[in-house]
């Protein structure tokens, strides 16, 4: 395993950040780390890279201890931190340089080097101190830090934070190719970014873990909740004989002539529907399912709705 955490915790004097999580992650994971703000993504991010020191429980990353091994640990993972410190006043060839010698890369520097800026699409701007770059070219600096020394694990807090849509499409297609070879977690407040690029979720709330799944699972628990979206001609039915169809849990009015019927059968409510206008004489004029997005299940799981 890749990464190991067991009942994980950290108390910031009064704040408990993060309570009691578990979680184990495997070569070739990309994980997306999801919650509200101050759910203590951050938190558990430093406490995997050894920034900051666990209360209690323990993490090993590449069978390294964190709190007892953070050199190991360090050599075997790169780290984008939210705030993403880079040295302002370096050249963005300069910074890498220094990376590369930070983690002893030696006579392959170069070669490593010139790779990143390929890969992270930096070309364009690697002459450019690093103070003069936009958000989005600042942040891809981060990446490559992260990348330089080839690490087996990568912790990106945030990193599509800054990044305009055509620059989304680049950290995308990075982080999809990274996580064939590689353990990604990554944290965004994006549900799209978590469907374009995670094959696992895991969600955290109020510093405990909520779900834990792959993207694929989620979705399906998805797919069949939601509600239909329908309209009836003339005079339609009212809420009692809307609840009374097989599956229905409740109704919402929509408008003199819409309805949207909430279900965690999607389908077998579609049929009943049916059937229902069928044998009482409605008139349907439109019909549509709406199956709950992975925001939606997000938005129950952490109590926003
Ligand atoms: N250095 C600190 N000292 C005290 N409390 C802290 C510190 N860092 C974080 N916290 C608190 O710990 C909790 C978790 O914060 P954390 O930054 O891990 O959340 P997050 O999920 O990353 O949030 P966001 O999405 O807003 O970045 C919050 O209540 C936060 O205020």
């Amino acid at each position: 395993m890749s990464i190991i955490v067991k009942q994980l915790s950290k108390v910031y004097g009064e704040q408990q950040a993060v309570s009691d999580i578990s979680f184990t992650l495997g070569k070739g994971e990309v994980v997306g780390f999801l919650g509200p703000n101050g759910a203590g993504k951050s938190t558990t991010m430093k406490m995997l890279t050894g920034y900051v020191p666990i209360t209690s429980g323990e993490a090993s990353v590449c069978g390294f201890n964190v709190a007892t091994h953070p050199l190991e640990v360090r050599k075997r993972v790169g780290y984008l931190p939210e705030a993403n410190p880079l040295y302002l006043d370096m050249y963005v060839r300069e910074f890498l340089s220094f990376m590369a010698q930070v983690h002893q890369l030696g006579s392959n520097s170069q070669r490593r080097i010139d790779e990143i800026i390929e890969l992270t699409g930096l070309t364009p701007e690697v002459s450019k101190k690093i103070q003069s770059l936009s958000k989005g070219y600042k942040q891809r600096v981060g990446l490559a830090q992260a990348l330089i020394h080839d690490p087996e694990v990568l912790i990106l807090d945030e990193p599509t934070n800054g990044f305009d849509p055509n620059q989304l499409d680049v950290i995308r297609d990075v982080v999809r190719n990274l996580g064939k070879e590689k353990t990604i977690v990554l944290s965004t407040h994006i549900m799209q970014e978590v469907e374009a690029m995670c094959n696992r979720v895991i969600i955290i709330n109020k510093g405990k873990i909520v779900a834990d799944d792959s993207l694929a699972n989620l979705q399906q628990e998805g797919a069949d909740n939601g509600y239909i979206q329908v309209s009836f001609g003339g005079l339609g039915p009212d809420e009692t004989e809307l609840l009374s169809i097989g599956g229905v849990t409740h109704v919402r009015q929509t408008d003199a002539h819409g309805w949207q019927l909430y279900t965690n059968e999607l389908e077998i409510v579609r049929k009943n529907l049916l059937q229902f206008a069928l044998i009482n004489n409605r008139n349907i004029l439109s019909l549509h399912s709406n199956s709950q997005s992975l925001e939606t299940i997000f938005r129950e799981l952490t109590n926003k709705i």
